[in-house]
Order: structure tokens, then C-alpha cells, then sequence
């Protein structure tokens, strides 16, 4: 079991910062799930543990070592919404599973590593020659995961691992990659727009706002008592996400309601999220502090914390 830690990294694209200073832990063993709009960094922050997004500042540790130090940082695996991203459509899929593996996996071995990992993903190890195109979108997305555990990892990335699916196949694929990291006790950065699914898969929950971390804590605690007036924009515009686990409503992706949605190439002054927020006019405050003061985490080392001024 390791524990994977983002401390305070940036990524910057041009003059656009997409991540600003994010610390993060996953615990060992644990899941933690990272919600927010579209455009608000969670790919980026994901990305940037594999490599796929450039660290400007900042660095990303597993237990303690620099990711950047790790060979082909094979123990931290991504899983992506669309599963051709890390399957060859020309290549076999037995054969995309065997090319993960660690070199030092014998010849003899890798065959019966392959129907290992594809019963694990649950699939017929008699599929193994197939193609991905001849499988469906499940089952493709299942074999994208089997080539993640391919490569051992000690960490799972999982960026929207269900959003393509069929809304019939979403639901035992998340209940598949539940057990999976259970059973081999992984830990995981599972990152959905959809509430209720990241309520199901998550020990903790991660709020994401304009590059930031807004609020983080324990998954019920952050769902059901949010402290953060965008964590309660977000479930109050996805109602369901207590009911439906995998209801359409829960894209947090549409824009709140009666508010712009934030232009992350123009971060507004102070609190990022004062031109949306209901919170100054609700208690009367004036909004002077919201408008010129960023509002620092000051209670990040409690396990339920919140960037706000004005924190319930
Ligand atoms: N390779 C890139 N080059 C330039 N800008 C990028 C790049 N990747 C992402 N961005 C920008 O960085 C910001 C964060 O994007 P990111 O994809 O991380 O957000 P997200 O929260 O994952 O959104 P979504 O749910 O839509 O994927 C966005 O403004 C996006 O346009």
C-alpha cells in the first residue's frame, strides 16, 4: 500500500495556470474522489502524476520519493474515459495487456499473467486475441484496466473511467474497479463529474475549482455537511446524487444556475469564487475581503477542510 502526494503543484500552459499550488494526499489503500466543473484541472492535476501534464512547480511524491525518480513511474497507472487511448486498435489484446507487463516477466509467464489479469476484469481469457474493436465499450474498458494492473501499480488514476459508457455498463464497471482496488488494496485518484458515482467509489472527496482545492474531507462529511459555498452550488444543482447512482442529472459539468462559469484564463481577484458565490449577500457581510483577499486554507491539516472566508 503507498500513499501518493501532490504538494503544492502548478501546471501551467502559456499564461494559463490549469493547477495553482495543489496539495493533495491519497492515503494508502484509500479512494479519493476529485469533483468539479469542466475546465477546473482535475485531468491536469491526474496527468501530472504520470507525466502526461508538465510540473512548473511543486512535486508529486510516492511515499515520499519524487515521481519524476521512478522507473517508467510504472507503479502509478492511468485509466482514461476513452480506453483506445492506451489500447492499440491493431494490437491483439492479450498482447497490449503482455506489453505492460514488467520486463522481468518471463515468456512463460506472461500467458498465464494475461488470462490472470483477464479473469481479474473479469473477461473470458479465451478473448485474448481479439481486437478491441471486436469488443463493446465495457468490455474494452475492462481490458484497459487489466493493461493498468499489467503494470503492478501501487496507485490508480482513473480520469472519467465511466462517463463513455453505456449508462447500462457504468455501473458494474465502477463496481469492478471498486473490488479490484479493495482487493489488491491500491490506491486511487478516481475523478468524476458525476456526484453520486463519486460518492460510491470514495473514502474521501476532493473539491476542484479554477485550479484549486476548494474543499477536501471525508466523502460523507464533504456530501452531506459541505463547508464550501461551491461544493454546496455543486450538490445543490445535482439533486440526485443522494438517490441515483448513476442518474444523467449529476453532471456537474452544466453551468450553475444564474451564474457565468469562471474563465480560467482570468481568475477573478481574491476568492476565485466571489463572483458566483451567494455566501456575501446571504449574511450581509460586505464582500471586501472575498473581493480582495485570497482566502488561504488555514485548517488544511484537519481531515475536512474548506478555502473559504466565510467556512460553515
Ligand atoms: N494540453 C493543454 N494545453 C493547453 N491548455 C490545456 C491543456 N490541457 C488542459 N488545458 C486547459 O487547462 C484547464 C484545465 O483542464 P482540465 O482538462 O484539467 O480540466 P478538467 O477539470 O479535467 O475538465 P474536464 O472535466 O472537461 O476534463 C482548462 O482550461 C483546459 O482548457
Amino acid at each position: 500500500m503507498s500513499a501518493l502526494e501532490f504538494d503544492a503543484v502548478s501546471v501551467r500552459y502559456g499564461k494559463l495556470t490549469a493547477v495553482d499550488g495543489v496539495s493533495l494526499t491519497v492515503p494508502s489503500g484509500q479512494v479519493v474522489g476529485l469533483v468539479g466543473e469542466s475546465g477546473s484541472g482535475k485531468s491536469t492535476l491526474a496527468r501530472a502524476a504520470v507525466g502526461l501534464s508538465p510540473v512548473s512547480a511543486g512535486q508529486v511524491r510516492l511515499d515520499g520519493v519524487d515521481v519524476r525518480r521512478l522507473p517508467r513511474r510504472r507503479p502509478l497507472q492511468m485509466v482514461f474515459q476513452d480506453p483506445y487511448s492506451s489500447l492499440d486498435p491493431r494490437m491483439g489484446i492479450g498482447e497490449s495487456i503482455t506489453e505492460a507487463m514488467p520486463r522481468s516477466t518471463s515468456r512463460g509467464a506472461r500467458r498465464a499473467e494475461v488470462a490472470r489479469l483477464l479473469e481479474l476484469v473479469q473477461l473470458d481469457p479465451e478473448r485474448a486475441s481479439m481486437l478491441p474493436g471486436q469488443l463493446s465499450g465495457g468490455q474494452r474498458q475492462r481490458v484497459a484496466l487489466a493493461r493498468a494492473l499489467a503494470g503492478q501499480p501501487k496507485v490508480l488514476i482513473a480520469d472519467e473511467i465511466t462517463s463513455a459508457l453505456d449508462v447500462s455498463v457504468q455501473g458494474a464497471v465502477l463496481n469492478l474497479v471498486r473490488d479490484v482496488q479493495r482487493r489488491l488494496s491500491l490506491s486511487m485518484l478516481f475523478i468524476s463529474h458525476n456526484l453520486a458515482v463519486v460518492r460510491y467509489v470514495s473514502d474521501i472527496v476532493a473539491v476542484m475549482y479554477l485550479g484549486r482545492i476548494v474543499e477536501a474531507g471525508p466523502a460523507e462529511q464533504v456530501l452531506t455537511d459541505p463547508q464550501h459555498p461551491y461544493t454546496r452550488d455543486l450538490l445543490a444543482a445535482a439533486p440526485s446524487a443522494h438517490r441515483n447512482l448513476l442518474a444523467d442529472t449529476d453532471d456537474v459539468t452544466a453551468p450553475l444556475a444564474d451564474t457565468e462559469p469562471a474563465d480560467p484564463h482570468h481568475p477573478p481577484p481574491g476568492c476565485r469564487y466571489h463572483p458566483r458565490c451567494p455566501i456575501g449577500p446571504l449574511v450581509h457581510t460586505d464582500r471586501t475581503l472575498c473581493v480582495s483577499a485570497d482566502p488561504a486554507d488555514d485548517a488544511a491539516h484537519r481531515p475536512h477542510h474548506a478555502a473559504c472566508h466565510f467556512a460553515a
